[in-house]
């Protein structure tokens, strides 16, 4: 798993203009998790859900369900399940991976609806940082436009999340904020008021 996140790594820095190893060695000492998900059937199914709508906090998630399904994702206006696959992992941008890249790659909005009948279960890597390392997207002079050279107002582009730490978020997210659509600006306005009120 942590060979295909380094993959997936090295595709969406090619895909945002960045020098193609620079998020490979932003999570090299990371402290990926993987977790297994349970989910009893639920004779309320339409009542239920096995997860609540929300986007993970972390940087990428690769997800594999089994055959029942369950797994939906917000797009166009619409709650739309995803089909499982054997042969195939869902990939999820995390708010982590949203504030690395400036806003540019949108976390997912998603859910896991519960079946009547059959026990579901997936099975979730979380790719993280290391829990001190500063999140930010990378600097200027780290962003390689293959044939154009550097525009101004990309040079000057303007920071939408301000720096971060992987621990921050999660004590956030662990112990005072439950993760939903809006983790990300919550957790912005708590930092900013914390700071404010230390010492
Ligand atoms: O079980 C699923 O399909 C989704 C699980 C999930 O969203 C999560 O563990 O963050
Ligand atoms: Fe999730």
């Amino acid at each position: 798993m942590n060979n295909l996140s380094q993959v997936i790594l090295e595709l969406l820095a090619i895909s945002l203009g960045v020098d193609r190893l620079y998020y490979c060695k932003f999570f090299e000492d990371g402290r990926s998790v993987m977790r297994g998900n349970n989910y009893p059937p639920c004779r309320n199914a339409g009542l239920t859900f096995g997860t609540g709508p929300h986007s993970d906090p972390n940087s990428l998630t690769i997800l594999h369900q089994d055959q029942v399904g369950g797994l939906e994702i917000f797009s166009d206006n619409k709650w739309r399940a995803i089909k499982p696959r054997r042969d195939a992992f869902v990939v999820n941008i995390g708010d982590t991976f949203m504030a690395l890249s400036n806003g540019r790659y949108k976390s997912c909005l998603h859910r896991a609806v519960v079946n009547k009948e059959r026990v579901r279960r997936s099975i979730v890597f979380f790719v993280n940082p290391k829990d001190d390392k500063i999140v930010r997207p990378p600097p200027p002079q780290k962003r390689k436009d293959i044939n154009v050279i550097m525009k101004k107002e990309e040079e000057e582009e303007e920071r939408v999340y301000p720096d971060f730490t992987w621990l921050d978020l999660q004590e956030f997210t662990q112990n005072h904020y439950r993760a939903d659509t809006t983790t990300l600006q919550n957790f912005v306005h708590w930092l900013s008021s914390n700071k404010q009120t230390q010492p």
